[in-house]
């Protein structure tokens, strides 16, 4: 990555996009602390290089691209996981921790398979039973790489509802999305291209849009439609 130099609004959604390669997800690791880099990373106005580990792990919760967890694990004990920056060490879960697991499985309605294996769950399942887990962190920011991969239509309407409310609330959101029309549904847009941010801006923005259709080569173009922002494929 060059020159990369970005503030992510407080209590705001950003979306970052870009074509395969660009970059987005080497970003979002740099911004959890999870890959080594040259220059400064602040979270919510502390270097985080300063941060206790633990102290980082419930301000900033992370859900990784195609990630990886004991398929053995019940739904309930993955989503548990989201749990332990706020655990004493060996310390059996409190009321507090088992009412926010609670609350993140019914967010993404994987309560009612709480007792079933991660490796018996479908791909979308399993995304849904992630996703919990890094809701039940109840971080001030939450970092996401392609948070919809595997879910269907009606669980992506779900996310997005998920976040509008946690941004309602107060939570900063950052994702990196490949669906365009759902990433436009973001307050603010990154895109980015060969390691560099070309452009942020508000969703909202036709020099946005504009810099959508550039960095994907014109070969999809922003609309409106029933109030909404969406791209569709030129042909
Ligand atoms: N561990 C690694 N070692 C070396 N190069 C890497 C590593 N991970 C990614 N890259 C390279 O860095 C570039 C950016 O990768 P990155 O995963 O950040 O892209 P992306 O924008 O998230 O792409 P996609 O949309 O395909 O997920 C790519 O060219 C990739 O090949």
């Amino acid at each position: 990555m060059h020159d990369i130099s970005l503030a992510f609004p407080l209590a705001r959604w950003t979306s970052i996009v870009g074509p395969n390669g660009a970059g987005k997800s080497t970003l979002l690791k740099v911004l959890a602390g999870l890959l080594v880099h040259r220059g400064d990373v602040a979270l919510l106005g502390q270097p985080l290089a300063a941060l206790r580990h633990r102290e980082r792990a419930r301000q900033m919760s992370w859900l990784g691209q195609n990630e990886s967890s004991a398929d053995d694990l019940t739904a309930y004990d993955v989503a548990m996981l989201g749990r332990l920056p706020h655990q004493p060490w060996l310390a059996q879960p409190s009321a507090a921790d088992h009412a926010a697991v609670e609350r993140a499985l019914r967010a993404t309605q994987s309560w009612d398979w709480r007792g079933r294996p991660l490796g018996q769950l479908s791909a979308g399942e399993r995304q849904r039973v992630l996703l919990a887990r890094a809701l039940a962190v109840e971080a001030e920011v939450l970092l996401m790489d392609e948070p919809l991969a595997n879910l269907d239509p009606p669980h992506q309407t779900d996310w997005l509802l998920l976040v509008k409310d946690l941004v309602a609330g107060g939570k900063t959101v950052v994702s990196v999305l490949h669906e365009i029309s759902l990433a436009l549904q973001a307050d603010e847009m990154v895109v980015m291209n060969q390691g560099r941010v070309t452009h942020q801006g508000s969703c909202g923005e036709a020099a946005t849009h504009r810099a959508l259709e550039q960095v994907f080569d014109h070969r999809i173009a922003v609309h409106s439609l029933a109030g909404q922002w969406v791209t569709l494929p030129k042909l």
